[in-house]
């Protein structure tokens, strides 16, 4: 790794965070000696409960009733010829439902706990309703194990929202959700947010075939790029200029480039127990090497932005208020924006236009929204002229109904719980599966069809599909304390970019086979990217 002067996490700084450094390390120590760091969640829930004494507890199934494959039927499924070889975590999820049921529990194979898959969303319901104040979705423990055990000079005890736990966890998110969660520290950054659209629309303009509608180089990379220039403006305080792809830009790419590389490895050593705590293969130094490649370009770019903070008066930018409140929460708050903030958009964009792709009725409608907004395709973007996009807001809603980026959420169990008249305890994993749910006419009267009518209040009286629906089916962006980060981020680039798009281009789906979609650490499209784009 090239030698960084990446002093922000000192000692001085890190003695602000002495319970948390000591919480960490502490952890470490316990996970050291386990063989996975997943036991150690249990722990995180602070403070001893009664156990349960209530007519529902008692009167519930024993939890080892609950029925699901046994670790053999597991194994023998995942091997060539086996019923599970190669499927998707979708189809593992049809498999599994029709053979055991609406609640199927997975043993924990070496180092896991028990995982139950549910899709009862009254268990959703129970599950969120009983998060302790520091919920656990476990993940990531690739890049905990590097920011804790690998680099730990460079970390000093911090590793993050998307990896951290318990206190740890509480204690960052205390400090970002001021700055993140709030609509008016988010929504200033929508004329940055609108240049980079316009970029974008530039950078189409110059590899489209004006003849054909298509372009010279893969849509979802150009997506990719759209949304990594634009939440690197957030995190970074810098504009990259991707959507020239100038040789000047080589550090710039080379970030991007390790973070898909980070997305494409960091799911296998997910799902494997985790041996390469011990030996190291070529596959996980590649992985390494990328978290080694993000920090040190992260860095980079992050002490060149707070040289200037330092001389200058307050500014309004995320990163600058992430960093008047705790330089090192910054440093590692930019990093995960970065690290979360690209595929996710970006596969949201490219579903959003799908799907308006081969409903062009949808199309022409939102069209006229858009038109209303913007009469002149080249207006600038307000908070102003962008209160009101129901019909938008419908579309991006609907494309997550039917493709949201994860096929379900995640919790550990905080307390002991009655999940679909079973006993469950404390401490086991529950994944809920929404994304089955709300492709259900069980739940969304004619799930097959995109209706983005269905979302909009004013249409409600009108639109036969628009009967409530129980909250818990719908959570693209997660629930409670723990739900996404960059989810007021998330939809002001969407909405942008989509403006932007359709406000200058008719777009339709010229492939014959629908669009495809891979399943690894998110849902993203993948495969050929048949869109066609004509000048309005
Ligand atoms: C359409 C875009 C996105 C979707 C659908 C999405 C969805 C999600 C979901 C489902 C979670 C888990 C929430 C839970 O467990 O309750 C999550 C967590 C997270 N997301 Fe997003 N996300 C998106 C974009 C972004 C962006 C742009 C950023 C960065 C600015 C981001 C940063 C994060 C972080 C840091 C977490 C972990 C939060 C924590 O554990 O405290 N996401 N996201």
């Amino acid at each position: 790794m090239m030698r960084t002067n990446f002093t922000l996490l000192t000692t001085a700084a890190g003695r602000k965070m002495t319970k948390n450094g000591l919480d960490q390390l502490l952890v470490r120590r316990i996970t050291n000696s386990l063989p996975c760091a997943q036991h150690v969640m249990v722990d995180y829930f602070e403070g001893k409960e009664e156990p349960r004494t209530d007519a529902d507890w008692l009167n519930a199934k024993d939890y080892k009733e609950i029925p699901g494959p046994s670790n053999f039927e597991l194994i023998r499924g995942y091997f060539p010829g086996g019923a599970l070889y190669k499927t998707t975590i979708k189809e593992m999820e049809v498999h599994f439902r029709k053979k055991y049921g609406d609640i199927i529990r997975f043993n924990g194979t070496v180092g896991k706990t028990d995982i139950l898959f549910t899709f009862n969303p009254a268990d959703f319901e129970t599950v969120f309703r009983n998060e302790t104040i520091w919920p656990v979705r476990v993940g990531f423990q690739s890049l905990a194990y590097y920011r804790l055990e690998k680099r730990p000079h460079i970390f000093h005890g911090i590793d993050g929202l998307l990896t951290s736990q318990g206190r740890a966890w509480g204690y960052m998110r205390n400090k970002v959700n001021p700055v993140m969660m709030k609509v008016q520290n988010i929504r200033p950054n929508l004329p940055a947010v609108d240049g980079i659209a316009q970029e974008f629309i530039e950078r189409l303009d110059s590899i489209l075939d004006p003849h054909t509608g298509r372009l010279s180089t893969d849509f979802s990379e150009e997506a990719k790029m759209w949304a990594f220039e634009t939440v690197a403006l957030v995190a970074l305080n810098t504009h990259l200029g991707l959507m020239s792809r100038e040789k000047s830009n080589a550090m710039a790419l080379k970030l991007s480039e390790s973070i898909a590389e980070f997305f494409s490895l960091c799911y296998y050593y997910e799902v494997i127990p985790p041996f390469w705590r011990y030996f190291e293969t070529a596959g996980f130094k590649k992985l390494i090497k990328a978290y080694d490649s993000i920090t040190e370009i992260t860095t980079h770019y992050i002490e060149k932005a707070m040289e200037q903070f330092d001389q200058s008066a307050e500014g309004k930018s995320v990163l600058e208020k992430l960093y008047r409140i705790d330089k090192n929460v910054a440093v590692v708050m930019a990093m995960d924006m970065l690290m979360a903030g690209m595929d996710t958009t970006s596969s949201a964009l490219i579903s959003t236009l799908y799907f308006l792709s081969k409903n062009p009725e949808k199309q022409e409608e939102l069209r006229k929204e858009l038109i209303a907004l913007l009469p002149e395709p080249n207006m600038p973007l307000t908070e102003e002229n962008t209160k009101n996009m129901p019909y938008l807001r419908g579309c991006i809603k609907e494309t997550l109904r039917f493709r949201p980026i994860a096929n379900g959420n995640f919790r550990i169990a905080g307390r002991d719980l009655v999940l679909s008249g079973y006993r469950v305890p404390k401490g086991v994993g529950v994944y809920m599966a929404t994304m089955t749910l709300s492709n259900s006419d069980a739940y969304f009267e004619r799930s097959a069809e995109f209706l983005p009518e269905r979302w909009i209040k004013s249409a409600k009286a009108t639109c036969p599909v628009s009967q409530k629906h129980n909250p818990f089916v719908y959570l693209p962006f997660g629930f409670g304390p723990r739900t996404c980060i960059g989810k007021r981020l998330a939809e002001m680039e969407l909405e942008t970019i989509l403006v932007r798009i359709l406000r200058n281009y008719r777009v339709s789906w010229v492939g014959e086979k629908p669009l495809e979609y891979i399943n690894n650490l998110i849902l993203q499209p993948a495969g050929e990217m048949s869109f066609k784009f004509e000048k309005l």
